[in-house]
């Protein structure tokens, strides 16, 4: 079969208005209509090509990035787009750039730590790029004393930086803090006295993270001036004296809680990314099991297949509404710290930290897992899976490393718990905590594998699991005399009792989205399949803990995982349509498995014929080691 759509008999199957599931997915329709025509435009021009990103040198692709932000930057400013639109821009455009750092990082930590009189200074010269700058946190070694190593825009590009290191003032040590400073001249681009910097090297795959320029820096003997310290949280006055502002000095830290909570958003679109290009060419191969000279089946028809598909396309749906709440709760904490209240400021910084942790692992390990489901054209370039997972897989490192995070989120579960005692209510998403004496001995009422559908179930189910195992944590550290040394003993668990944790969390607010007036015919149906899915994927893959914990009996796993099965029949019809309602033009999928037609094995053939070592019939290199060996081997045959 040439041309047509090849999935066309797959979208016929759909039992829910695709069109309405795309506006669920965008957020709003002015969400949805802002993507769609970005995508288009930026689909549509061949600027922002990007499929010769594996070929290029090193050197070719970083000015090639150079070029496509210089461009973005001239069309932002033609078509006057606003910031919504110019990040779906960005978003669209889909390549690391320098300008990620600077509109990500840099402005957020002026605006967040400076004072209104150094934000009214420097944030118009960094809004119309007058000046670029990065965010220099990370050290080589350790300490914030050696050479900062990491940060993106660094390497070649920044002229400013604001730089994380120790404030010292009458050989007081204050701690670390936040430094706007200039790095290189905005004449010839050339290092200040006293500041070394550069590239750090290549990274992980071809393309990939590449197209950023990762740096090193190091200072000697560089004077800052006072007002360029971020004095927000605290100051130094012109006599060198130190002061802190009636704010916690967490603050320091804010820019991370909102780059984190962008990051997890971000996680549902790499993982939606994959799984639309698995989906899409699950159904389009067929593999074995033809029956009386029939068509082979469809590999999305085996069941295994659906046992490592679906619960990923659930993920991606179950991400995309946790990130929704988390940008809500970022807005709130944001309003709360503008009105001098920071009591929400522990619970989103473990949110933030938590969630970003877990839906990066799972979609660094899903992206993996939708290659393998496409068999061995998953490893061709032109899958576009090799090049999203090393680009994503470092996700699991920066804003923090996720075990890292993880020991955060258990410090304040322990708190929070440690707390309970002299009658702190627990509030937002550690409220369930308050009734942790019904959680410790409540038993699930699941009798038949429908009773798995049931949200309060569901709820309780996880709820228990997540109260029992940071209680047991709590008893074992109160057992140690030294709480640190406790605190390391038990680190294992704790990372455990922090993913239970934010496991409910993520649950809970699909949930609560099901509970949401949602249009459409048929949508919320299969929200509620996929909701359900993604609970009862996580309850059979973690069924240890639950089991453990005694929150469910043996009989009540085997229930859940009969009840998984047939949740994957009725997502099966459907399962073309969940991904369509992405709305991902193939310009953003760069994949030939996951084109919208399915007309995957001609454009596989004419791709391949396109790679410079087709470009002739007999390669380089032939002539000169290849045929004196064939020649060496044909005397030696004949002696
Ligand atoms: C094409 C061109 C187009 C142009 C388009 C223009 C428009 C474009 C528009 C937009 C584009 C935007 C794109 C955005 C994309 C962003 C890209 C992101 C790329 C990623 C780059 C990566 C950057 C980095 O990695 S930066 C470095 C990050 N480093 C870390 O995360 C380190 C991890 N470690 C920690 O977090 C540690 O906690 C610590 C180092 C912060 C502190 O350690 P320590 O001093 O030991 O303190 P600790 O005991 O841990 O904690 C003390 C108390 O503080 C509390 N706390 C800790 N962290 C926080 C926090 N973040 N917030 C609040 N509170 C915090 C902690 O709980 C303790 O509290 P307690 O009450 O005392 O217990
Ligand atoms: C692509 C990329 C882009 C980056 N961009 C930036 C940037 O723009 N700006 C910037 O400042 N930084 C940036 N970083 C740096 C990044 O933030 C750090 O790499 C990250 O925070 C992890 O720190 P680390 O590399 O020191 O790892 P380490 O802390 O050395 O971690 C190594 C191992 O030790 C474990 N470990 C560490 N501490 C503990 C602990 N307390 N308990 C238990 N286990 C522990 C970790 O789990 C990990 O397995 C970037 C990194 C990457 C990969």
């Amino acid at each position: 079969m040439e041309g047509g759509d090849h999935l066309a008999h797959e979208r016929k199957k759909a039992q829910f208005d695709v069109e309405a599931m795309k506006i669920v997915w965008a957020g709003s329709r002015h969400a949805f209509e802002v993507s769609d025509r970005i995508s288009k435009l930026v689909a549509s021009d061949p600027a922002f090509r990007k499929d010769n990103r594996p070929m290029l040198s090193r050197k070719e692709l970083f000015k090639n990035t150079l070029r496509k932000a210089a461009y973005a930057w001239k069309r932002i400013i033609e078509l006057r787009l606003s910031e919504e639109e110019a990040s779906k821009l960005r978003f669209y455009v889909d390549e690391p750039a320098f300008t990620d750092l600077h509109w990500g990082m840099f402005l957020p930590a002026i605006k967040g730590q400076g004072t209104e009189e150094q934000q009214q200074k420097w944030l118009p010269l960094a809004y119309k790029m007058q000046i670029i700058g990065c965010y220099a946190q990370t050290e080589l070694g350790h300490g914030s004393n050696s050479s900062k190593w990491w940060p993106g825009g660094l390497g070649k590009i920044s002229t400013h930086a604001v730089v994380y290191a120790r404030l010292i003032t009458d050989g007081q040590d204050h701690g670390v803090h936040g430094f706007i400073v200039q790095l290189r001249s905005l004449d010839d681009h050339s290092p200040l006295p006293g500041i070394t910097v550069g590239d750090i090297g290549m990274k992980f795959g071809n393309g990939a993270y590449n197209t950023m320029d990762n740096g090193v820096l190091r200072f000697d003997h560089v004077r800052i001036p006072r007002d360029q310290m971020l004095m927000k949280v605290s100051q130094v006055s012109r006599e060198g004296k130190y002061s802190q502002s009636n704010v916690p000095r967490q603050l320091v830290y804010g820019t991370m809680v909102f780059v984190r909570q962008t990051i997890v958003a971000d996680a549902s679109c790499a993982l939606s990314r994959a799984v639309c290009i698995a989906t899409r060419y699950s159904a389009v191969r067929r593999q074995f099991g033809s029956q009386n000279g029939g068509p082979e089946t469809q590999v999305i028809d085996y069941k295994t297949q659906q046992s490592r598909l679906f619960p990923l396309l659930a993920s991606a749906y179950a991400f995309r509404f946790v990130g929704e709440w988390l940008k809500w709760l970022y807005t709130d904490v944001t309003q709360r710290l503008q009105a001098n209240d920071f009591s929400t400021l522990p619970e989103a910084h473990a949110c933030t930290a938590g969630l970003k942790s877990l839906t990066t692992a799972a979609t660094a390990d899903g992206i993996e897992e939708c290659r393998k489901l496409c068999g061995g054209h998953g490893y061709l370039c032109s899958s576009g899976l090799p090049e999203l997972f090393a680009v994503y897989v470092p996700a699991c490192t920066y804003e923090g490393d996720n075990t890292v995070l993880l020991l955060q989120v258990a410090r304040f579960l322990v708190k929070t718990l440690s707390q309970l005692g002299s009658g702190k209510q627990p509030v937002g998403t550690t409220a369930y905590m308050g009734q942790v004496e019904h959680l410790m001995q409540c038993h699930c009422n699941v009798q038949k594998a429908e009773d798995w559908l049931k949200p309060a179930v569901i709820l309780e189910a996880f709820e228990a699991r997540s109260a029992r195992m940071s209680v047991a944590c709590a008893k074992n550290l109160s057992k140690f005399t030294n709480p640190e040394e406790g605190f390391a003993e038990l680190s294992g668990d704790l990372v455990e009792a922090a993913i239970a944790h934010c496991q409910l969390i993520i649950v809970s607010k699909f949930i609560e989205k099901l509970q949401q007036d949602i249009p459409g015919k048929g949508v919320k149906q299969q929200l509620g399949v996929l909701c359900n899915i993604y609970a009862l994927f996580l309850l059979h893959k973690h069924q240890g803990d639950f089991l453990s914990t005694g929150c469910i009996t043996p009989k009540q796993a085997y229930l859940a995982n009969e009840q998984l099965r047939a949740l994957y029949s009725q997502a099966r019809p459907n399962a073309i349509a969940l991904v369509d309602a992405f709305n991902y033009t193939d310009h953003y999928l760069g994949s030939i498995l996951g084109c919208y037609d399915g007309n995957v094995y001609p454009k596989l053939y004419e791709a391949a014929w396109k790679d410079p070592l087709n470009d002739s019939v007999v390669p380089d290199g032939y002539r000169e080691y290849i045929w004196p060996m064939l020649k060496q081997q044909l005397r030696t045959a004949r002696l």
